[in-house]
């Protein structure tokens, strides 16, 4: 029906430029990086992240990937500095993983993907008056990803991972407060930076990704709780695992990947 679109054979990536035809566009996300490749600027600061007073409201799955939304009516929690000229409020926050054993980050680093990734959603306040206004402008958008790689139990993931129970079918949602993502962050907040776009339609062109190098590290334990989640509704016949649910590295098309010290 409609725009509907997923990650399956009959309504997947290559297919989601029927609909969204800026699929084929100049700055689509994710992409490739290649490490050596990247500019080192010295001019990029260190990037600030201001989540000490930020609010979550709820866990929701809305058919694509679980996602938890902040209260974004102040700039209560931002991101700034990097090559940012404003802060940005953190909207939201949401994963990309694989199936059992396949890795599934959006960005690769040098032809290899992780097990996951993490996307701190955040947008311009300061230049436009709500999110879906930012959400299609060129520096509207402000996405931080953080890569997952299976290792060690990740001691705070646990409070997400008990709460996907509540979420199993596209469409539900419950309440999730008191959550700051500040600690699902690595130590370093060394970073590669481009100009790119959502990675899900709309695809709008209009997010400057800060990808953070070091991964954090969750079990595989945590990370198949992700894959008990369904791509379905309650009330449908299929019940379809939510898995795989990345989009793979587009076209650089010439631009620049900044790397930070
Ligand atoms: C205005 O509608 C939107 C729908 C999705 C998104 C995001 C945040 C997509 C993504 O994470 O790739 C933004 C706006
Ligand atoms: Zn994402």
């Amino acid at each position: 029906t409609g725009n509907h679109w997923g990650y399956g054979k009959e309504d997947g990536p290559s297919l989601w430029h029927r609909n969204y035809p800026v699929a084929q566009g100049s700055r689509q996300s994710p992409i490739d990086i290649i490490p050596h490749q990247a500019a080192h600027d010295h001019s990029l600061d260190a990037i600030i992240l201001n989540y000490d007073h930020c609010t979550s409201i709820n866990i929701s799955n809305n058919g694509h990937s679980v996602v938890v939304e902040f209260d974004d009516s102040d700039d209560r929690s931002v991101i700034r500095g990097g090559p940012l000229d404003n802060a940005y409020r953190l909207k939201q926050f949401h994963f990309h993983w694989g199936g059992k054993g396949c890795h599934g980050s959006e960005h690769t680093v040098a032809g290899m993907s992780y097990a996951s990734e993490l996307h701190l959603v955040h947008w311009n306040a300061v230049k436009y008056k709500n999110f879906g206004e930012a959400a299609t402008a060129p520096d509207g958008l402000v996405v931080l990803g953080i890569f997952l790689e299976t290792g060690d139990d990740h001691r705070w993931l646990h409070v997400i991972t008990d709460a996907l129970y509540m979420v199993k079918y596209k469409g539900s949602l419950t309440d999730f407060k008191g959550f700051n993502p500040k600690c699902l962050l690595p130590s370093s907040l060394h970073y590669w930076t481009y100009l790119g776009s959502l990675t899900t339609p709309p695809l709008h062109e209009s997010v400057t990704w800060i990808i953070l190098k070091e991964p954090i590290s969750v079990s595989e334990k945590q990370l198949g709780k992700f894959r008990m989640l369904l791509f379905t509704g309650e009330e449908e016949d299929q019940r379809i695992r939510m898995e795989n649910n990345f989009r793979p590295p587009q076209p650089l098309k010439g631009r620049k990947v900044r790397s930070s010290n």
